[in-house]
């Protein structure tokens, strides 16, 4: 199972690609307009239904028109409403559409059927091949109040591509879309079928093979890929029977103030199960009866002043260190922070340790610059809000854009955290960067990103690089989410990891999905 995903020009580069070694255009769109009538027919079938196919004035709309006509040769009642006149389609569409024998309505009329009783005139299916990869400005007027329509109307919708208007590469809607019960797309998936909110509008997503060889990605060299184990599963050491706490690496997690300790007890609890072969709470002596009487595998140490935090990093043999989990908003944050930084292989810094310098994130990104320069592995974990305070000049970039940025500016790998968290490489345009699909929506609860900075302390403790570590973290984060019932509280997730990771070590079969928790998100 591959795991790259392709902009609209990746995919426009694939096409030509193909198209160049031989195979015609048209062939590429017969085998997709086919491709989208057998899954309505596999999906809403096999008793005919009436189709109702919305045609837009390119290549989208040349695929609806093959649909269209492969539909009514099994029989199903179709026609076509299409927003240009047949004779003003060019190219490839043009030759899809003259092949309709058919019906053909004006937009304006496809509008109207939406609001007739299901009995009557409605479609029952609707085919909306509007708009897919050529989208290049919001839907507007006429086709717009056709897509609102459409989307207050029971109609079950199946999406060529993607639902029209939502943009397939960062999942934006541009003007209005229509949510689908699925959506047919080809060769590869696109990002803005796993970012927000196109992923919420697609539905089921299925991608067809319509001929294209996998060769063609050799040149296009996709970076932006759906996080998968297959991005990360070869990092993960399966352990040794001459493992030794040590060598599966120390982790250090900065506690805070009494009334917040829960915070650095669940990152350590997380660091422990991940696979830390010793995990130490670090924290000021008000704290250390809170932190000493939580989990008796993890050991607690007192760093009374700053100094003693360092010496601490220095005597333990430190692999990495978790900051900011519940950890304070103050200037000893910010001390602990660049100690760890300097002294330290690894970091994560999550929360407090990321709010601590929203006055002064210059110096903080100069830091974190100054030791990635030299091979340190640092991993930053902000959710949106995080995010905003320390980048806030980035607030209208897309989610891709605002996580490869902000790697870019320090050199770190940035964990973007959302339902659709975005994980990405420092490297501009050829950075690597990963969307992450498999988070339930019972994972947004308190204390579930204290966990996640845990799970990518533990994995770089181990040494993983931080790309790995951090896109390894967020997947079994999710994935430890699903095998948990309604209700879980983070305190769970710790627990479940074991099984999840049992299940994806290196040399079990990538194909295969023993827990059942989707392993494909
Ligand atoms: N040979 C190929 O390149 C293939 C393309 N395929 C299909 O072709 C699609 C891409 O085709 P196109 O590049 O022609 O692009 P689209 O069909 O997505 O749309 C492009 C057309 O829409 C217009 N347009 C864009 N935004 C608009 C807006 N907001 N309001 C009104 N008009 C707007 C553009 O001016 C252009 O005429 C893919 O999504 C896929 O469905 C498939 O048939 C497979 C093969
Ligand atoms: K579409």
């Amino acid at each position: 199972m591959s795991h790259e995903l392709l902009t609209c020009a990746e995919m426009g580069r694939a096409d030509q690609a193909t198209i160049v070694g031989g195979t015609a255009g048209i062939t590429l769109m017969e085998t997709a307009g086919a491709a989208v009538a057998q899954e309505v027919m596999a999906g809403l079938g096999p008793q005919p239904r009436r189709v109702l196919v919305l045609a837009g004035p390119g290549n989208n709309g040349g695929d609806g028109w093959v649909a269209a006509r492969h539909l009514a040769t099994a029989g199903w009642p179709v026609e076509v409403a299409s927003t240009v006149a047949r004779g003003a389609l060019r190219g490839d569409a043009r030759l899809a559409a003259d092949q309709w024998m058919g019906s053909v309505l004006p937009i304006s009329e496809a509008a109207a059927r939406f609001a007739a009783a299901p009995d009557e005139t409605a479609p029952p299916v609707v085919i909306d091949a509007l708009f897919g990869a050529g989208l290049s400005r919001p839907i507007e007027g006429e086709v717009a109040d056709l897509l609102a329509s459409l989307a207050a109307s029971p109609a079950a919708v199946v999406a060529v591509d993607v639902p029209s208007g939502v943009s397939g590469d960062d999942g934006a809607v541009m003007g209005m879309a229509a949510p689908a019960m699925l959506t047919v797309s080809f060769f590869r998936p696109k990002p803005g079928h796993w970012l927000m909110p196109g992923r919420a509008l697609r539905g089921r997503l299925v991608i067809a093979d319509i001929g294209i060889q996998d060769g063609v990605l050799r040149e296009i060299a996709p970076v932006t890929m759906l996080n998968r184990p297959s991005l990360w599963r070869h990092a993960l050491g399966a352990p040794v029977a001459s493992d030794h706490k040590y060598r599966r690496g120390h982790l250090v997690v900065a506690g805070g103030p009494p009334e917040t300790a829960g915070a650095a007890r669940l990152a350590a609890r997380a660091g422990l199960r991940a696979g830390a072969g010793l995990v130490t709470i670090a924290c000021l002596s008000d704290a250390l009866s809170i932190y000493a009487g939580a989990d008796p595998a993890v050991m607690t140490r007192v760093a009374p002043t700053p100094e003693a935090f360092e010496q601490l990093l220095r005597d333990r043999k430190v692999a990495a260190a978790v900051l900011g989990p519940g950890q304070g908003v103050d200037a000893l944050t910010r001390d602990w922070v660049r100690r760890a930084l300097a002294r330290l292989p690894a970091a994560v810094l999550d929360a407090d340790a990321l709010t601590a310098f929203a006055a002064t994130p210059d110096l903080l990104f100069d830091q974190i610059r100054e030791v990635t320069g030299d091979g340190a592995r640092v991993v930053l974990t902000p959710h949106d809000g995080e995010f905003a305070r320390i980048f806030p000049d980035l607030s209208d970039a897309s989610r891709l854009d605002r996580a490869r940025i902000a790697a870019d500016r320090t050199g770190a790998v940035v964990v973007l955290k959302g339902a659709d968290s975005v994980i990405a490489a420092p490297g501009g345009a050829a950075g690597r960067i990963a969307i992450n699909g498999n988070a339930p929506a019972r994972l947004a609860t308190a204390g579930a990103g204290d966990v996640l900075a845990g799970i990518t302390g533990g994995l770089l403790a181990q040494g993983l690089p931080a790309f790995e570590a951090a896109a390894a973290a967020v997947w079994l984060h999710g994935a430890a989410a699903r095998r948990l019932p309604r209700g879980l509280i983070a305190e769970d997730l710790p627990d479940a990891l074991p099984a999840v990771l049992d299940a994806v070590a290196p040399g079990t079969d990538p194909t295969l999905d023993p827990l059942g928790f989707g392993l494909d998100g």
